[in-house]
Parts: structure tokens; sequence; C-alpha cells
């Protein structure tokens, strides 16, 4: 198998928790079969001390211009490393920021394209995709030159193995196209992390009744150190935002815990949690289908269990 890039997604100078797992999964398949160490892209500026131990190279272009995400100045960056690299697989964390910009540098380069792929395909083998909400996985094969893969975070954390470091070059600016500039950014302050990085999620339904009964789940998500999340109806009545829905048209996570409240389990739902740890379920309805798919379930009504629940969790946190 040919060389691999893999882009390393950051935030306000943090690392996104999904690339750095997609790092250690591409250098871990690298060690396995012997294709040779990985190189990575990174725009923006960042401590790279921190950075796992693997064995390859990091192409860092720390200028503060690319501290926030322009879709022209990054691809432009991409397709340098691409031709210095001469890779044959682009690997994308599978975030909106992925969504946007793999379809740019797909069209650009005429590459084959797959997104939401299910773990790293074997090299040169064909890649996966749940289909249908998660019925069927589909296999997909390319004979494009270079291939684009966006990756659904794995359901554990991978471990570093083998060891080694990777290589730092700094890379200059490449000159923007100019075709889009920033305006204006606006950021949401929840305090909370966003549902796709999320260890704990909380939740909430049509069953929550209204946007007023969503600072229960707040209030629980604060305590635990979790965030929020939402099924589509409770997004669709305007009780919380798109960024929170999970599910097939919202995002697809992986917490270590999720407790749902007030949802009922459809099918479209449960495509986003396919990947979660243990999944608790409140619902007055015994016969939800939640129920199938939760590890734990709790047949009460969440306003009375909810607060109960959270009750418990703080007196826990102040024994300790
Ligand atoms: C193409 C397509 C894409 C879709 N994509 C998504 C998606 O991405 N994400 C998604 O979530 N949905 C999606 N849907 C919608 C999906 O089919 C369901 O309609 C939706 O998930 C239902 O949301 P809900 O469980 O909150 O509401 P409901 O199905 O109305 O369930 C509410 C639940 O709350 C329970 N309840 C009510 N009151 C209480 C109470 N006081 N205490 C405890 N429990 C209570 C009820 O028993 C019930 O089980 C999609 C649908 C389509 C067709």
């Amino acid at each position: 198998m040919g060389k691999v890039l893999v882009f390393l997604e950051q935030r306000e100078g943090q690392l996104k928790k999904a690339s750095l797992d997609l790092l250690l999964l591409a250098a871990e398949r690298a060690r396995a079969s012997g294709s040779g160490p990985v190189a990575a892209v990174l725009p923006g500026p960042v401590e790279t001390a921190g950075l796992p131990p693997v064995e390859g190279t990091l192409y860092h272009a720390s200028d503060p211009s690319l501290a926030l995400y322009n879709q022209y100045s990054y691809a432009a960056l991409i397709q340098e490393v691409l031709a210095l690299e001469g890779a044959v697989e682009l690997l994308f964390a599978d975030t909106a920021l992925a969504h946007d910009l793999a379809p740019l540098l797909s069209v650009r380069l005429h590459a084959s394209l797959l997104q939401g792929c299910s773990g790293l395909p074997a090299p040169g083998g064909p890649s996966m995709r749940p289909l249908y909400s998660g019925a069927a996985i589909g296999e997909f094969t390319s004979s494009a030159p270079l291939r684009i893969l966006t990756l659904s975070p794995p359901p554990e954390r991978p471990t570093p193995a083998g060891g080694g470091s990777l290589r730092v070059i700094p890379l200059p600016v490449t000159k923007s196209t100019g075709l889009s500039a920033l305006v204006r950014e606006v950021v949401l302050q929840s305090g909370m992390p966003d549902v796709s990085e999320a260890g704990i999620i909380v939740a909430g339904g049509r069953g929550v009744g209204g946007a007023e009964g969503f600072r229960m789940l707040e209030g629980l998500a604060l305590l635990l150190g979790g965030a929020v999340g939402a099924s589509r109806s409770a997004v669709d009545e305007g009780w919380r935002p798109h960024s929170e829905q999970i599910g097939q048209t919202g995002k697809s996570v992986a917490p270590a815990l999720y407790i749902a409240c007030g949802i009922s389990g459809a099918v479209q739902h449960l495509a986003g949690i396919g990947r979660a740890g243990t999944i608790v379920a409140i619902n007055s309805d015994p016969h939800a289908p939640i129920f199938g798919a939760a590890d734990y379930g709790l047949i009460a009504d969440l306003h009375t269990a909810l607060p109960a629940f959270t009750l418990a969790v703080r007196e826990l946190q102040e024994l300790k």
C-alpha cells in the first residue's frame, strides 16, 4: 500500500480527540502491515509536544492565520502535503469540518470519497460504511489514484503501540485563493464538550416535554462532565440546537455512557449511538424500543426519576 496522510484537526489550539485516535489507528495499521510510517498534516497554532508517540512525519503549518478553519487555505495546504508525500489515501475524522473540506478536495483531485466509514480498511482493501441506519454494511472499493475517507470514531480509544516519534516539519502558509474570508466568528458557549467528542452524553427526546425540561438534563450533564444530546423530535421542536442532534441525520457518537431520557429509540436515532458504551434508558413506556438497545432501563417518568438520579450522583461525588 502507498503512503497515507492523516488530517489532524484543532480547535482553539486543542487537537480533536477523534483525529488523534485516527492517527493512532493509522500508525498501528502501518506498523502491523509493514507499510512504513504515516504522515500527518496539521493547520493552526498547536503545541505539538503532547502528540502520541507514533513513527512518522508531521507537517505543521502553525501560522496564526490558520487558527480558524478556512476551506480554501486548508485545502491548499493539504494538496501541497499530498504532493510532497505522494499519498494514495487521505484520512479525516468524521467531523463537520471534514464534511466540508473532504468533498472540495475530492472534486479538485479527482479522488474517491467515502464518508462515515466504520474503521480503517485493511491496506488496499475495501472500505466499510453502515447503510440503512446501520441495518447493513456496504463495502466500497476505489479505482481512483487517491481515496479520501472520513472515519467515525472507534468504540474504544486505541492505545499507542510500537513507540516512535513524529518528526515535525514546519510549513509556511500557502497563499489562500481569496475565494472566501472570515467575516465574523460566532461562538456558542455551552460549557460542555461537543456530543461527537463527549465521554458521557445525557440525551433527551420528545418525552422531556420542552426546552425548559432540558435544564434538568444540563444539570446532570454538567455534574458528570458530559454533554447534552437530543433526538430529532427535540431539535425539530426547537428545544435544542441541531449541533446536538444524534442519529442518522445528526451526529454519530461514541460516549462511554449514554443516558437516553424520553427517547423512544427509533431506528434513525439508534443509528447514531451504535458505538456508545453503556446505554441507560429512562422511559415511561415499558414497550419503548430504546429498551431493546439499552444495557440498563428504568421504566419511569423522567421528571421524577432524573432529579432523584442527579441528587444521588451529587451525593456520591460529595462523598469522594
Ligand atoms: C430520514 C429520517 C431521518 C431521521 N433522522 C433522525 C435522527 O438523526 N435522529 C433522531 O433522533 N431521529 C431521526 N429521525 C426521526 C425518528 O424517526 C423519530 O421520529 C425520532 O427519533 C423520535 O424522537 P423521540 O424519541 O424524541 O420522540 P418520540 O418517538 O415521540 O418518543 C418520545 C418518548 O418519550 C417517552 N416519554 C414521554 N413522556 C415521558 C416521560 N414523562 N418520562 C419518560 N419518558 C417519556 C415516550 O414513551 C416515548 O417513548 C429521522 C426520521 C427520518 C424519516
